[in-house]
């Protein structure tokens, strides 16, 4: 037994300083809850205390790198439980404040004579913190001046809301498995510059100053918000409530609706006084209660890994089982977080698994039953093909990367300019949409867009998509079959060749994609035009020359036509061709199928795919075949490519 006890404090020690020091946890916090559980068990059942154990003290670890802070007062943890009978015998029919449990990190904030001075986070066993005001004070929503000229500390969670989260995380070199890392390493780890764009916020809880403080837990929290505070939400319980109105007051926390990351209820007297009469234990402070929710466990198969790229190269894990339903929802995937989770289920596929929604919200593998280990770690990337390297990130734990500089999850960005409103407009392609197909390697280049019903099957089993929103997807994108070249040269993001540049070529070019590149082939000026300089032209050429940008637009071509727009087509009306029915048929020298095409549509006139009596014009390439033939019979003019464009140019 004392063996046992031993080895609890050493895994839960160890997952402390993870969580607590690097942000980066090893374990999920129901796997840390049930160790916990455990160790406390053994420590009654025995009568014994281990000195390290964490039971009996508030634990966290300082960073060396900041500032120590004695607290006023100890920083103390929550008493825990999960069941609603507990929470009603606490009450004691008394009236109760309801507040969600954040999972963020605490941070004590002191003002003198109004003015913020400091903010503080619970630290080593919540008597010493770390000073983290110089990030704290780029936090928006923290006041810097309170209508309040005493003394005064207020305690509350610094969070990242879940949307800021997913904007945020992929974009990182080490990205977080919970909001609550990337407040935590955010605030501890960064310095100013760095914290800007973090989207940290503060949601105030507690206020530690006696003189300023009322009698009641209520009026406590509207005062905060009346200084000028973001408060956590919160109800009133009224006295005397049944077990069913507290059921009821419970229920109406759901945590899937709250923007912030939470892990549970807190619970606490109206009654100030009481409060602080009930005392506290080392551990935590009795005027309160943390009302955890259960996290069920569902039966479910499992089947097998999907793999990531991220675009700073990071591949991430999710496990794929049958669907399972949790709280009215379909669960069929969980993100595992790093290798080493992987590594300690033993996954195999068609293993029996148990599922859970950790604080009913994140999809997680909580046990293997089977544990046949079969499943082997990903050696590729699932978007380039790379083989992929194993790194450690700073709090120990093992991700997968792509180190290929050339894959395209690192182009995310190329692809967001080139689907963007004013370039190729591509409508209801967000940025984590385009990210997800890209991550997934359903789309390498820009062509891949206008080929995703190969993907189709696995893109609507995807959480956010449905047929519906495939469909209205792939009509937006059957829109932009057809562009003008401006658009397109626009959204190629040629480094200084915006849309102002892409509109002259289009023009100078007549919208021919094809006379442009032979410009470049043959060595043109591009300075000769009027607004380009010297810079544009060389970047063209160096655009034109990589390899690897070709290999993102070139594909491409295949699959739009460019038309020109109203403006510049009335320019050029006056041509030859302007109004009449024009075919063109075999191997011609300098047009692709699309980019004659497209250049007949630039004339004003209308591209045929057959002849027949109201064709006006047949363009014949090599090897013309039966067109020619039907042409001659109908008495058409036939122009070869050269006479084409010679008239063109007259
Ligand atoms: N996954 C891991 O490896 C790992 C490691 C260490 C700890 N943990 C998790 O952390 C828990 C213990 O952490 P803890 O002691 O920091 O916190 P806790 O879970 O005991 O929560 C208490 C704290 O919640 C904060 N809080 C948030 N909202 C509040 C509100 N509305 N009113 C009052 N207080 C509010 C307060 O700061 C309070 O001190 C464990 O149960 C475990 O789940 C996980
Ligand atoms: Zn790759």
């Amino acid at each position: 037994m004392m063996q046992r006890m031993k080895e609890l404090i050493f895994a839960l020690q160890k997952a402390d300083t993870a969580y607590h020091k690097h942000d980066q946890p090893i374990m999920s916090d129901r796997e840390y809850d049930l160790l916990y559980d455990e160790l406390f068990a053994l420590e009654e059942k025995t009568g014994v205390l281990l000195a390290g154990s964490p039971v009996h003290k508030v634990s966290g670890e300082l960073l060396e790198s900041l500032a120590e802070v004695t607290h006023t007062r100890p920083m103390l943890s929550a008493g825990k439980t999960k069941s609603i009978d507990e929470v009603f015998r606490f009450a004691q029919g008394r009236k109760m404040v309801l507040s969600w449990k954040l999972d963020g990190l605490t941070l004590v904030l002191r003002y003198t004579a109004g003015v913020f001075t400091q903010a503080i986070t619970r630290g080593r066993e919540g008597l010493v913190g770390e000073d983290v005001t110089h990030t704290a004070k780029l936090m928006s929503n923290i006041p810097l001046r309170i209508p309040y000229t005493d003394d005064l500390e207020v305690r509350g969670e610094c969070v990242v809301g879940w949307n800021s989260f997913k904007q945020l995380n992929d974009g990182l070199e080490e990205p977080y498995s919970h909001p609550r890392g990337l407040a935590a390493g955010s605030i501890r780890k960064l310095d100013a510059e760095a914290m800007r764009n973090r989207r940290l916020e503060f949601l105030a809880f507690n206020l530690i100053s006696d003189h300023a403080d009322s009698s009641s837990k209520w009026e406590q929290l509207r005062h905060l918000r009346s200084l000028g505070f973001d408060v956590v939400g919160h109800s009133v319980l009224a006295v005397g409530a049944s077990h069913q109105s507290l059921s009821d007051a419970v229920a109406l926390y759901n945590p899937e609706q709250y923007d912030y990351p939470v892990d549970g209820l807190i619970i606490e007297y109206d009654d100030l006084s009481y409060g602080r009469s009930l005392g506290s234990t080392g551990h935590h402070e009795n005027r309160l209660i943390a009302l955890k929710w259960q996290d069920e466990l569902y039966d479910t198969i499992f089947r097998g890994l999907e793999l990531a790229t991220t675009r700073t190269g990071m591949v991430s894990v999710t496990g794929v089982f049958d669907d399972v339903q949790i709280d009215g929802s379909t669960v069929n995937h969980a993100y595992l977080h790093n290798l080493d989770i992987l590594d300690k289920l033993e996954l195999g596929i068609g293993d029996r698994i148990q599922v859970y929604k950790a604080n009913q919200i994140i999809p997680q593998i909580a046990e293997n039953t089977t544990r046949s280990g079969t499943l082997t770690i990903p050696t590729h990337c699932p978007c380039c093909g790379e083989p992929v390297v194993i790194h450690q990130t700073s709090g120990g734990t093992r991700q997968l990367f792509c180190e290929n500089t050339q894959c395209p999850a690192k182009l995310v960005r190329k692809f967001v300019h080139f689907c963007s409103k004013t370039r190729m407009d591509i409508e209801g392609l967000s940025e984590s949409t385009l990210e997800k197909f890209i991550q997934h390697g359903w789309v390498k280049n820009f062509a891949d867009l206008y080929e995703l019903d190969r993907y189709k099957a696995q893109i609507v089993a995807t959480d956010g998509f449905g047929e519906k929103s495939f469909a209205r997807l792939q009509a937006a994108i059957d829109k932009r079959r057809c562009c003008t070249m401006n658009q397109f040269i626009a959204g190629l993001g040629i480094h200084t060749v915006g849309r102002h540049a892409g509109r002259d070529l289009a023009q100078y070019f007549h919208g021919s994609w094809a006379a442009f590149e032979l410009a470049i082939q043959e060595n043109f000026d591009f300075t000769t035009l009027p607004d380009f300089g010297e810079t544009m032209h060389n970047n063209i050429y160096s655009w034109y020359a990589d390899a690897e940008a070709d290999k993102l637009w070139r594909p491409l071509l295949q699959h739009i036509t460019f038309i020109q727009e109203e403006q510049i087509m009335s320019t050029h009306t006056n041509n030859p061709f302007s109004g009449k029915n024009i075919v063109a048929t075999g191997k011609l020298e300098q047009y692709t199928r699309q980019s004659i095409e497209a250049k007949i549509l630039s004339l004003d006139a209308t591209p045929q795919s057959s002849v027949t009596k109201t064709t006006d014009f047949l363009i014949v390439g090599a090897k013309a075949g039966s067109k020619l033939a039907k042409a001659q019979q109908l008495g058409i003019t036939i122009l070869s490519e050269a006479e084409f464009e010679a008239m063109l140019e007259a």
